[in-house]
C-alpha cells in the first residue's frame, strides 16, 4: 500500500527500516486518525511527513530547491496566504472537486510550541517574535498620536495562528447588510452554510473560560447590571453577557491551517511552498493574470496557475500586493513610477478596524494557577446601527503577571467596541520596493459620531469594572481610569489614552458593484482577469464581533464560487 506524498511523490505507507506498533499501523491507515493526533499534538506534523520520507512541504519548500521544483509543476489554483481564509478555500477546492493546489505562504511552520500553547499567543503576536508582519499604522491624531499595532500572522495559518482564539461567527444582519451594500449572494441565508462547515474542523468552546471563578463573578456582576445571561452568543442570539467561546482544544489552539490542511497533506494534489513571498503579479496585454512572482531564498521564480490565482492575503497585505502589481488608483501609482494595469481607487481605500478602550483594576490576589484564559467573558449590548445588531462588545480579560503595555498585570480588563465604527482610513504604498512597509492609515475616531459611540461605551466599561458584585476582588487604588476621571472632557482624554486598535482590519477590497468595489460578489477583481481575493480585506463592512471566524467563512464560500457550487 502506498500513499502519495505532498508534490506527487508516492511513498510507502510504512517508513522503510522504522519500527512500528500495531497501534501506530492502524494510525498510519486512518487519515482521520493521523488528523486527530496531529491535532492533540501527540503527532507533530513534521514527525509524520519524516515518517513517510516525503519532505513535507512546509519543510522541505521552504527550501531554494523545493520552491524550484514546485514552480516549474502545474496547478490547477494558485492561491497566495495560508492564512484563515487562505486554508479554508483550498480545502473547500480539494473537498470538492479533482483540482490540483499550490499554496503559497511568505512565513514558516506554525508546528510550533508557541503557536499551539493558546496560553502563549501574546508571545507569537509580539512584533518581534518572527511570526507576524511588523505593521504599524501612522500616528493616530484622535489618540494622543501614537502608532497602532497592525501585526498580522505571517506564518502558516496567518493570523489564526497568533491570534487571541475568541470565536465569534457575526450577526446575520451583518452578512444580511453585505448584500443590501452590493455584495449580492451574501446574505445570512447564502453563507450560512459556509459558517457552519466551519464547526466540524473548528469546536468553539466555553468550557475552559467558564472554569474560572473569576469569569463566573463577573458574569454573575453583569446580570445584576441588568445584562441577561446568554449560554451562546453563536446561537439564538448575540445579546446579553456570555462566558466567551475559544477555539481551544485540550488547550491547543485550532488555527486554520492545522484544522483545514492536516487532512491534505499527504494528498499529492496540495502543495505548499512556505518561506515563498509573492513580490508582484504579472498580467499579459489583455488584462489576464500571467504570473505569479515569488522571491524565495534569495532566488525569484514564477508560477502560473492553470486556471485561476486567489489572493488570500489580508487586509494590508492584499492592496500592497495590488497596487505593487499594477492594481490600484492611477495617480498614486503613476506617482512611484508603477506601470498601471487597472485603475481601481477602491484598492487600500475602507480600512477600518475596531477600536477598543479599556478600563480595569488590580486584583486583590492574583489568580490561581488554574486560571488559564485571558479572554474570559463576553458582553453583546446596545442598538446598533444595523438594526438587529449590537452596538458594542465587550471583551473581559484577566492580565497575568507583567500586563500588556500600558496595562499592568494581575488585573482584570474590560475593553468596549464600538462594533460599526463609522471612521474609515486607507492602506497605501511608500515605495515601489515590495521591501518597504506600506502606510497604513485607520483615521481611529475621525468622525464625530465615532467619538460620542465609543465615549458611552467606555461608559459601561467603568460601570462594570466598578460593579458591586466585583468590589471584593479588587483594590481601590489602582484603576484605569483612576479617580480623577470625572467630567466628559477627562474621559475622553481618557479614551484618548487608553484605546489601541483590536486587530480587526478588514475592508481594504471591497466587495461589490458600484464603482469603487474591488471585487464583484464572485469576488472576482474588477479591470482583470483570473484573480479573485478571498481573505478580510473583501469585507464591506466589519461584522460584529472578531473577524477570524468571518474570515474563514469568506474563505470557504470563495471555493464554492470557484467551483460553481455556491
Ligand atoms: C494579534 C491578533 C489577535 C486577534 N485576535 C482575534 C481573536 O481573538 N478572534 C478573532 O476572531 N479574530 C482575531 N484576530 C483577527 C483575525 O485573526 C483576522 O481577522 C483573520 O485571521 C484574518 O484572516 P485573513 O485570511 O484575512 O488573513 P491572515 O490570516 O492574516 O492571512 C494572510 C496570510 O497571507 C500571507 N501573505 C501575506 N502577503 C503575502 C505575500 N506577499 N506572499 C505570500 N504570503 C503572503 C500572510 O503571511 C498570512 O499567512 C486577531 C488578529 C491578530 C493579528
Amino acid at each position: 500500500m502506498t500513499i502519495h506524498g505532498i508534490g506527487g511523490v508516492a511513498v510507502p505507507l510504512q517508513p522503510e527500516g522504522t519500527p512500528m506498533s500495531s497501534k501506530d499501523q492502524n494510525t498510519w491507515r486512518d487519515p482521520d486518525e493521523i488528523a486527530r493526533r496531529v491535532r492533540d499534538g501527540s503527532l507533530t506534523r513534521r514527525n509524520l511527513l519524516t515518517l513517510f520520507g516525503v519532505s513535507a512541504a512546509s519543510v522541505a519548500l521552504a527550501s531554494t530547491m523545493g520552491t524550484a521544483a514546485a514552480a516549474t509543476r502545474r496547478h490547477d489554483y494558485v492561491i497566495v496566504g495560508a492564512g484563515s481564509a487562505g486554508c479554508t478555500l483550498a480545502a473547500r477546492l480539494l473537498a470538492d472537486s479533482g483540482a490540483s493546489v499550490l499554496l503559497i505562504e511568505a512565513g514558516g511552520t506554525n508546528d510550533l510550541p508557541v503557536v499551539r500553547d493558546f496560553t502563549k499567543s501574546a508571545m507569537a503576536a509580539a512584533p518581534n517574535s518572527g511570526l507576524v508582519w511588523p505593521y504599524e499604522s501612522m500616528p493616530q491624531r484622535e489618540l494622543l498620536n501614537v502608532r497602532q499595532s497592525f501585526v498580522c500572522g505571517k506564518l502558516e495559518g496567518g493570523s489564526s495562528s497568533v491570534n487571541g482564539m475568541v470565536w465569534v461567527l457575526g450577526n446575520p444582519a451583518d452578512y444580511d447588510r453585505w448584500a443590501a451594500q452590493g455584495a449580492t449572494g451574501w446574505d445570512y441565508a447564502s453563507v450560512r452554510p459556509s459558517l457552519e462547515a466551519l464547526s466540524g474542523p473548528i469546536k468553539p468552546s466555553d468550557e475552559l473560560t467558564r472554569r474560572n471563578l473569576l469569569s463566573q463573578a463577573t458574569v454573575n456582576a453583569a446580570v445584576d447590571l441588568g445584562y441577561t445571561f446568554n449560554p451562546d452568543y453563536n446561537g439564538a442570539t448575540q445579546f446579553g453577557v456570555s462566558y466567551t467561546q475559544l477555539n481551544v482544544v485540550d488547550r491547543i489552539r485550532q488555527d486554520a491551517f492545522t484544522s483545514f490542511l492536516v487532512p491534505y497533506l499527504t494528498d499529492p494534489r496540495l502543495t505548499i511552498m512556505t518561506g515563498a513571498e509573492v513580490a508582484r503579479l504579472t498580467f499579459d496585454r489583455r488584462n489576464a493574470i500571467d504570473g505569479v512572482v515569488i522571491n524565495a531564498g534569495g532566488r525569484q521564480f514564477t508560477v502560473r496557475a492553470e486556471r485561476e490565482v486567489i489572493l488570500s492575503t489580508g487586509t494590508v497585505n492584499t492592496p500592497r500586493l495590488l497596487q505593487l502589481s499594477g492594481i490600484g488608483a492611477a495617480r498614486d501609482l503613476e506617482r512611484l513610477g508603477i506601470p498601471v494595469v487597472a485603475d481601481l481607487s477602491g484598492v487600500g481605500a475602507n480600512l477600518h478596524d475596531h477600536l477598543i478602550s479599556v478600563a480595569l483594576r488590580r486584583l486583590r490576589t492574583p489568580e490561581p494557577a488554574t486560571h488559564i484564559t485571558s479572554m474570559d467573558v463576553s458582553v453583546f449590548t446596545g442598538r446598533g446601527r444595523v438594526p438587529g445588531t449590537p452596538r458594542y462588545q465587550g471583551q473581559i480579560y484577566y492580565l497575568a503577571e507583567g500586563g500588556y503595555p500600558p496595562f499592568f498585570g494581575n488585573s482584570q480588563a474590560v475593553g468596549v467596541m464600538n462594533l460599526r465604527p463609522t471612521s474609515r482610513g486607507y492602506v497605501k504604498l511608500r515605495s515601489a520596493d515590495p521591501a518597504v512597509p506600506p502606510i497604513i492609515q485607520p483615521n481611529f475616531l475621525r468622525t464625530k459620531e465615532d467619538l460620542e459611540t465609543q465615549l458611552d461605551g467606555y461608559r459601561l466599561a467603568i460601570e462594570l469594572i466598578n460593579a458591586k458584585g466585583l468590589r471584593d476582588w479588587m483594590i481601590d487604588d489602582d484603576a484605569i481610569p483612576g479617580p480623577e476621571v470625572n467630567t466628559r472632557k477627562e474621559l475622553i482624554q481618557a479614551v484618548r489614552t487608553y484605546s489601541q486598535a483590536d486587530f480587526h482590519a478588514v475592508g481594504t477590497c471591497r466587495m461589490g458593484t458600484d464603482r469603487h468595489a474591488v471585487v464583484d460578489p464572485q469576488l472576482r477583481v474588477h479591470g482583470v482577469s483570473g484573480l479573485r481575493l478571498a481573505s478580510a480585506a473583501i469585507m464591506p463592512s466589519i461584522t460584529s464581533g472578531n473577524t477570524n471566524a468571518p474570515s474563514m467563512m469568506i474563505g470557504d464560500r470563495c471555493g464554492r464560487l470557484v467551483l460553481g457550487n455556491a
